[in-house]
């Protein structure tokens, strides 16, 4: 990460909150040729690899093929004519080849394993990729919840079905044709006889999937609903212990709990019957091979042998019928999911370079809006024809009720989002000109309520410029006046911070986001004053340290406590998304407007 990229930070971590979803399992796709085709281009980078696991399919079904032929083959010319020798010698034969065969099917599922993964991680990383170059138009639509199962579950979903299911099916066809064949060819009246529980055998299937998959589709319905309570019940636990409201939040767990082991145990109840009912359809198929045989046997129209192959081909033949329905589903439901994906992967950025954007080495700071104006989603208009001018090296202060807009001018400045009229100028050029990363990379931001990472206090304060030593780091800490509250911590620059930073207060939140804003040492700096009440201390060292910070450097503060801004260059009061008042403190109060109204009402509480 380069010099100063805050304000990307901030960016990348504003997924918005909810509960997680979870893909269906039997979820049908939508587009499924065109789907298929996409994952199709991440997997043949592997053909290679994927050429050799077909080979190794063929010769495993080939020589799992074998087995039940070699079996006949014994009975009737080794152990019928009682030759002890060449019976064991023949069956050292087919131990090899059975021993073959597993070894090939390890083989190949080894290397799909591995092209699976790989597939995966480039789809993984590409999502990943175009996550960052979205914008927070596209994050305020979605929860983190639900995009947090696209790259999790979905991806996972298409894994387990890439290394498996795929495989399994072309190899379930090729067992089942091969047996086919091989019966047909030593007794196509057996053979038939083999094909008439097929039908009762599907009926039933179809019937118990179909069944039980509306009762998976509830169960993962069931599953995001407790995950979703857990979710609020673990970020709002202040608030429920606040206002002791431990018992209805009980409640409700226990209702989204009981609901869930309720749907689970249908799901699995339904879908349980699947493996009985097919073994006693395949017991029975297998009752009448040998019944039928068993006569032909007597009657001298085939051998043991022969019936000794057909009942082990007939195992052979069912097995694979069974499961085909299985994966056709897991590998439905994985296609369904990887159009989740992909759909993300199509959203177009609409924040994008255009094709002369420059890179700028530093500012100068000189930041103009001129009739800028804005809503969310281009509805409602939050921004109305904001104008104003500010010198290099200018403090400004936004002031105005909360909801009025201030956060909106910062976004629409880091160009977080695009001004929908109006132009926002920098050193005298349109934001659009300059490239979006070389833009963000020279504003930092500080925000109320700054983000760490799980880590030391070190990385964390590193964040701002990734190649700064020990001593810059330190040096940082210092003049953010955070160095006092880091010696004191157990381990100092070494002390692990929880994800989130639960285990340090908000000012020391503060105090370390200033120090990595100094370190990142960006040339315009937007803050965001904190309003939950630090004690006298800590406000004066944070001031301490935002004085520093922004000596000499275009600084937007967007103030809460008017006290703390009363020596801005320029305070812009913002109401109802318009700039009501400009000018500095003194200014502002002698006109006796709104600011005053606002200052006289907080000096008074
Ligand atoms: N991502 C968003 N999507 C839709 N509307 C939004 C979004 N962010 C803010 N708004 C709306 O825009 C308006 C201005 O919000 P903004 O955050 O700019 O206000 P603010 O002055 O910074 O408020 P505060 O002092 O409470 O932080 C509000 O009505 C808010 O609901």
């Amino acid at each position: 990460m380069q010099k100063g990229s805050t304000a990307q930070t901030e960016k990348s971590i504003r997924f918005g909150n909810g509960p997680g979803r979870m893909s269906g399992p039997i979820v049908k796709p939508k587009d499924r040729k065109g789907t298929i085709k996409r994952i199709w281009r991440y997997m043949k980078k592997q053909k290679a690899a994927m050429s050799f696991a077909i080979v190794l399919v063929l010769i495993s079904t080939v020589l799992g093929l074998l087995g039940p032929l070699l079996i006949g083959v014994i009975i009737d010319h080794y152990i019928m004519p009682k030759d002890i020798s060449g019976t064991i010698r023949m069956a050292g034969l087919l131990a090899i080849v059975y021993l073959a065969a597993s070894l090939f099917t390890w083989l190949q599922t080894f290397i799909m394993v591995n092209v699976s993964l790989k597939t995966i991680q480039m789809l993984r990383q590409d999502l990943f990729d175009h996550f960052q170059a979205l914008s927070l138009k596209f994050f305020d639509k979605r929860t983190y919840g639900e995009l947090m199962s696209r790259v999790t579950n979905d991806i996972e979903n298409l894994n387990s079905a890439l290394s498996q299911s795929v495989i399994q099916i072309f190899s379930s066809v090729l067992t089942v044709a091969g047996v086919m064949i091989a019966m047909l060819m030593l007794n196509w009246m057996l053979a038939l006889v083999t094909l008439l529980v097929i039908p009762l055998m599907f009926f039933a299937t179809n019937k118990i999937i179909t069944y039980s998959s509306s009762n998976f589709i509830k169960r993962q319905r069931d599953l995001g609903d407790m995950n979703g309570t857990v979710e609020e019940s673990i970020s709002g636990i202040e608030v429920i212990t606040l206002f002791g409201k431990e018992k209805e939040v009980y409640n409700k767990f226990s209702d989204a709990n009981e609901r869930l082991r309720n749907s689970a145990m249908m799901a699995d109840i339904s879908s349980g019957f699947l493996g009985p009912v097919n073994n006693f359809i395949n017991n029975l198929g297998l009752g009448i091979v040998i019944a039928a045989g068993a006569l032909m046997a007597i009657s001298g129209m085939t051998t043991i042998g022969v019936l000794a192959s057909f009942v082990t081909y007939s195992r052979q033949f069912y097995r694979p019928i069974n499961q085909m329905s299985n994966l056709i589903n897991t590998f439905q439901s994985a296609i369904a999911g990887a159009e989740r994906v992909f759909e993300i992967m199509d959203e177009i950025p609409d924040l994008k370079d255009s094709e002369q954007a420059i890179e700028s080495s530093s500012f100068k700071g000189e930041v103009s809006f001129t009739d800028v104006s804005f809503g969310y989603g281009g509805q409602k208009r939050i921004l109305k024809n904001i104008s104003f001018e500010v010198k290099a090296g200018q403090t400004i202060a936004l002031v105005g009720p909360t909801g009025s807009g201030k956060t909106t001018i910062i976004n629409l400045l880091s160009r977080f989002y695009d001004v929908d009229s109006g132009e926002i100028y920098i050193d005298g050029r349109n934001i659009k000109e300059y490239k979006i990363q070389s833009l963000r990379s020279k504003i930092g931001i500080v925000l109320q309520d700054t983000y760490l990472f799980s880590g030391t206090i070190m990385e964390n304060i590193r964040f701002g410029r990734l190649e700064a030593t020990d001593e810059e780091v330190i040096h940082a800490a210092k003049l953010a006046s955070a160095h006092g509250f880091i010696k004191h911590l157990p381990a100092h620059y070494e002390t692990r911070i929880e994800s989130g930073g639960t285990n340090l207060s908000q000012g020391q939140k503060q105090l370390i986001a200033i120090a990595r804003a100094i370190l990142a040492d960006s040339d315009i700096l937007i803050l965001d004053e904190a309003t939950s009440s630090i004690d006298t201390r800590t406000e004066i060292e944070i001031q301490k340290g935002i004085n520093t910070l922004t000596k000499g450097k275009t600084s937007f503060i967007i103030a809460h406590r008017l006290k703390t801004i009363e020596n801005a260059d320029m305070i812009l009061v913002i109401r109802e998304g318009e700039i009501v008042e400009k000018g500095s403190h003194e200014e502002l109060l002698a006109v006796q407007g709104f600011y005053y109204d606002m200052y006289k009402l907080q000096f008074e509480n």
